[in-house]
């Protein structure tokens, strides 16, 4: 149906091909494979996803949580995808196209695996505005490069708008674990959502810039106004797309800068590294205290 999940994958019987997962539901037991899912975590970052496996696997005392996890996706280096028991940790790449397509086969390879009340979060890295670097952002609502809650995209050569609310509950849930770990500011914000890195993210460091510092303060002093607190590429595609499967969907990214002071990502490895594990653990202490309320854990 129009907006619905597509014709084609509800036919019985008709093999459907998870091309850039390199799964398919008649090459792969998908429901066997997948069917205990309830949390699908995506971020960029093949390396991260990995070590986001390995720590969910200790969170959740699983009984391999030593060992390598295996890349369920190693027939293709698109994407990368690891599971501890009902996580499934997977790469999205960088920006609105690379998330676009992952994220219509995940939403594919759920149905196939007959899942139910899944809850998709990206764990992922942003520029802040006016926050102290290391500080991690529960998505309120994601917005576009003009501040608008809105997902555009071109199908067959026509804009169509969708809409990218987040569950309010679930922010709050969220910020709830945040203060429960008390080892860094975990704040609500806006996310403004951009087709570029440079100069969709008001870079004056990019190969071109065609507008002064001066422009650039002013720009980001009215996102800030609108309730942008990070910058990042990928918040209005999950919204929108799981709002449109109905699934509960989460965005929590930490800020490895502050955009009002600078353009370069100049912090030292060690500490860049140690800022992407922030929005992991707080996830990860929200997925335990939800697999507890239920009773697996
Ligand atoms: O999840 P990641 O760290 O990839 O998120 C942000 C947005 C872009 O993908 C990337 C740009 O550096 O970082
Ligand atoms: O400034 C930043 C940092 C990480 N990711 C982004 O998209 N922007």
């Amino acid at each position: 149906g129009l907006c619905g999940f597509s014709e084609v994958i509800n036919i019985n019987g008709v093999s459907d091909v998870l091309y850039h997962l390199a799964l398919g539901t008649s090459t792969h037991d998908l429901p066997a494979m997948f069917g205990d899912v309830k949390f699908v975590c995506v971020g960029g970052s093949s390396r991260r996803m990995k070590a986001f496996a390995r720590f969910m696997a200790a969170e959740l005392g699983l009984p391999d949580a030593e060992a390598d996890p295996p890349n369920i996706c190693a027939g293709t280096d698109r994407y990368a995808m690891y599971k501890a028991g009902p996580v499934l940790s997977v790469s999205h790449g960088i920006g609105v196209p690379s998330i676009c397509v992952v994220l219509h086969e995940l939403l594919k390879l759920l149905h196939h695996a007959r899942c139910t009340d899944v809850t998709v979060i990206r764990i992922g890295t942003s520029g802040g505005i006016g926050l102290e670097p290391g500080t991690v952002v529960v998505t309120q609502q994601a917005v576009d490069g003009a501040f608008q809650p809105r997902f555009e995209q071109m199908i067959l050569g026509r804009p169509v708008v969708r809409g990218t609310e987040l569950d309010g509950g679930l922010v709050a849930e969220l910020l709830l674990c945040g203060r429960e770990l008390s080892q860094f500011e975990t704040v609500a914000g806006n996310t403004m959502c951009t087709m570029d890195f440079y100069e969709g993210q008001a870079r004056l460091d990019g190969a071109f810039c065609c507008f002064s510092e001066r422009d650039k303060q002013e720009y980001l002093a009215r996102a800030y106004e609108a309730g942008v607190r990070n910058i990042e590429m990928e918040a209005l595609v999950l919204a929108a797309m799981c709002k449109l499967g109905g699934l509960q969907a989460a965005v929590v990214c930490v800020t490895l800068l502050d955009r009002l002071q600078g353009d370069q990502l100049s912090g030292s490895h060690e500490l860049l590294e140690s800022f992407q594990q922030r929005p992991q653990r707080l996830v990860g202490l929200f997925i335990r205290k939800r697999l507890q309320a239920s009773g697996s854990v």
